[in-house]
């Protein structure tokens, strides 16, 4: 067929590197930028077979997110705007994998499996992070995708492109496939919201955002001019000096406890900090005492599942909610939601896709990783209860002002989202090898009070995980270590031996 000559053609134009591997891990395919050329092109192509094969636009997101600007990665989005599905996670390594030789046989291969219907038009939607390899990159992509069947958004976060696919999708039910369009309906929703708080001080009008030096920056400027002063921006590591993710942006608050480069923080003042490709968000503050306070994705889901819970009492409705976290959540979190606050809890595997799949089973899904990826997903059955609610003329006044703050709380949230020996069970807060390695865990975690402790593969790096935590920081940093000695010893590490964690 004249498409797979063409294919032949243009694939001579993104040479594989011989004997390159990389796999479709927890976020796409992420690596040195230079490496990637042949993986986008072929994402193109997998995208555009995705799409014939669910009859719907698929998205195509260039980033490698937090990690180091030299860096890129690509990952998909399926119709709904959430994460592809998990067998096309194989055919992507497979394609990506394919020795250039190999690459016509591996399409056909995915095209037979799939029973797709190569006549059937194809649409996607390709966007990209600040990264200065993003425009080449994300050319690659288009290079697949045939260009008849391609819709560059160029400079779009993450979020935002999984909006436009969800609404390209639905029609425009979930809103307008456009950037200004994401921008009218947050900060809408966002303005009537606030605009119901009681007594809302202008301290509380005021936010901080450190943008990463990224995306996040660009878009929040661009934001800005729809939220009516309602939300005042002071706007820090917005990239026109900065290195993307150096010295700032959520990973680097989160894992060093403190406030990034270039925030000045003043005493109880409001910030937060995006990462690369703005999917993330955590909080903090600091306290009269130069106490720094973060909260982080536990603390977020937290709070959104109290305040929720609070609105559906006032509204008298009856939706079953549930806060999904992982084995990285902070164990008083998950005791305070299910002992205190008597919250249905869920613990699932480490990367949004899992989460995400778990808090669908319910009316209302809180779900955040600890690092400040999440949403909070509402049925439609809830959807439609609350919508009813607010417009029945028979209804109290509060339970009327609950469902309407309901309502623009479902509006102000992007429902859509975005190795080897040690195998894992349990959401993997248990390992079940290498044999003994669990009982060493077991006996360590004793030694220390109110502590927990897990290790696992990473999804996106070639490094184990060791997780700890404990009462005191001495105790969690301790565990820490005696734990990666037990990784080391047990699973047969290479390299040098673990170092002490700060
Ligand atoms: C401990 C941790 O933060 N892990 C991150 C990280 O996954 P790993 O599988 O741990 O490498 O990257 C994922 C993708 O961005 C993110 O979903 C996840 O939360
Ligand atoms: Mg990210």
């Amino acid at each position: 067929m004249a498409q797979f000559e063409e294919v032949s053609q243009k694939s001579a134009l993104h040479p594989k590197p011989a004997g390159l591997v990389l796999q479709y891990g927890t976020a796409g395919f992420r690596t040195n930028a230079k490496n990637l050329d042949h993986v986008m092109f072929r994402m193109g192509l997998l995208a555009t077979l995705r799409s014939k094969n669910t009859k719907a636009t698929i998205g195509v997101m260039v980033t490698a997110s937090h990690n180091p600007e030299e860096d890129n990665g690509v990952k998909l989005i399926d119709p709904m705007g959430e994460m592809v599905a998990m067998v096309w996670e194989g055919y992507a390594t497979q394609l990506a994998n394919a020795e250039q030789d190999d690459l016509l046989p591996a399409l056909k291969d995915i095209i037979k499996r799939e029973a797709i219907n190569m006549t059937q038009e194809a649409n996607v939607f390709v966007g990209r992070d600040t990264r200065s390899s993003g425009a080449c990159l994300s050319q690659a992509v288009l290079d697949g995708v045939s260009t008849l069947d391609g819709h560059n958004y160029g400079l779009v976060t993450t979020p935002q492109l999984h909006y436009m696919v969800c609404c390209q999708n639905t029609q425009g039910q979930y809103g307008e496939a456009t950037v200004e369009g994401y921008y009218r309906k947050l900060s809408q929703a966002f303005i009537r919201l606030t605009k119901n708080v009681p007594n809302r001080t202008d301290d509380q009008k005021h936010l901080c955002v450190d943008g990463a030096n990224g995306i996040g920056a660009l878009k929040v400027r661009e934001m800005e001019r729809h939220l009516e002063r309602e939300l005042q921006i002071s706007l820090f590591n917005d990239g026109s000096s900065g290195k993307l993710n150096h010295q700032c942006g959520a990973d680097f608050v989160k894992v060093q406890q403190k406030a990034p480069t270039g925030v000045e923080m003043t005493v109880g003042e409001r910030c937060c900090s995006f990462d690369g490709d703005a999917d993330r968000i955590v909080y903090y503050y600091s306290s009269s005492a130069g106490r720094f306070h973060l909260l982080d994705g536990d603390k977020i889901a937290t709070l959104i599942s109290t305040f929720l819970k609070e609105l559906l009492t006032q509204a008298g409705l009856d939706l079953k909610m549930a806060v999904v976290q992982t084995a990285y959540a902070n164990g008083s979190s998950t005791q305070y939601l299910e002992n205190t606050m008597k919250v249905i809890m869920k613990c699932t595997k480490t990367g949004v896709k899992h989460l995400h799949h778990a808090a669908q089973e319910f009316d209302i899904g809180v779900y955040f990783e600890s690092n400040g990826h999440g949403t909070v997903l509402f049925s439609k059955t809830a959807e439609q209860k609350i919508k009813q609610l607010a417009e029945d003329s028979t209804s109290s006044d509060e339970k009327k002002r609950a469902a309407l703050l309901l309502q623009n709380t479902i509006n102000v949230i992007n429902q859509v989202s975005n190795p080897r020996v040690i195998d894992t069970t349990d959401a993997e807060r248990r390992a079940v090898s290498p044999a003994g390695l669990q009982e060493a865990i077991d006996s360590l975690v004793k030694k220390y009070r109110q502590a927990r402790s897990f290790v696992r593969p990473s999804g996106t790096e070639d490094v184990v995980r060791v997780y700890a935590e404990a009462e005191t920081q001495e105790s969690a940093d301790a565990l820490a270590h005696e734990v990666s000695l037990a990784v080391y010893r047990l699973a047969g590490g290479v390299g040098d031996e673990p170092k002490p964690l700060h």
